[in-house]
């Protein structure tokens, strides 16, 4: 379903200054699987995310998803790509702290433009999954951290995307939020997504439910 093919990536800072991020990575991920990164911080685990959710091109090789090479879609076509492909959770949860949590939760659907019908009930439904429904109506900078992670979790779930990309998702939260993390990833596999988690978290190392871990080191798969 995921494919990367050579993939190499290079970051260009200056005339003399290049930093290679990912060198010649060919990595095959199955449609419903659940797959973690490791790997130390600059290894290029968030690298792969990104090309993953067509946020940056490859320098060279090809990423094909679905059988289409989004490594080449215009921006453009990228950003619909994105919106109708994948949901992303962010370590810092990217969330609008002054609006409330279903404000946050529709944004997603917003270029959709859906009747307001339809987009009550999916949203009360991706809260409801989340266990954030009774928060519905408050602002985000007022919940905790792991509410605050449930809403964005919502919020990529909204749109039912068929990949979910984490980056290190647990960063920002105590054991018993983390295992609260893993119970709901297990959830999205029941329900066929395709997850793809960078983390340095250990609480990831030794699940059942991971269908293959991809260890970096220094932008190459060890
Ligand atoms: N936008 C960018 N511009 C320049 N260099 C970048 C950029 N993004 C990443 N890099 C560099 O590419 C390399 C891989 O970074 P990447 O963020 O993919 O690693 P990572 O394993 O996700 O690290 P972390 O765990 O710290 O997020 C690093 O050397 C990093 O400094």
């Amino acid at each position: 379903m995921i494919e990367f093919k050579n993939i190499n990536k290079s970051y260009k800072l200056g005339k003399n200054n290049v930093v290679t991020a990912l060198k010649d990575i060919n990595i095959d991920i199955k449609e419903g699987s659940l797959v973690v990164l490791k790997g130390a911080s600059g290894s290029g685990k968030s690298s792969i995310l990104s090309l993953v959710s067509a946020i940056s091109k490859p320098t060279s090789g090809e990423v094909i998803v679905d059988n289409k090479q989004i490594s080449k879609l215009t921006d453009r076509f990228a950003s619909e790509y994105r919106l109708n492909n994948i949901g992303i959770v962010f370590q810092k949860y990217n969330l609008v702290e002054d609006i409330s949590v279903e404000q946050n939760v529709i944004l997603p659907l917003i270029p959709k433009n859906m009747n307001s019908d339809l987009v009550e009930n999916k949203v009360d439904a991706a809260l409801e999954m989340f266990d954030i429904k009774h928060y519905k109506h408050t602002t985000v900078k007022n919940l905790s951290g792991g509410e605050q992670q449930r809403v964005a979790i919502a919020r990529a779930y909204i749109n039912s995307p068929k990949i979910i990309i984490a980056d290190e998702p647990t960063a920002n939260l105590d054991e018993k939020l983390s295992l609260n993390f893993i119970n709901i990833i297990k959830d999205l596999k029941e329900k066929n997504k395709t997850i793809i988690i960078a983390t340095h978290d250990p609480l990831f190392f030794d699940l059942d439910i991971v269908d293959k871990y991809i260890e970096m080191k220094n932008g190459s798969i060890v």
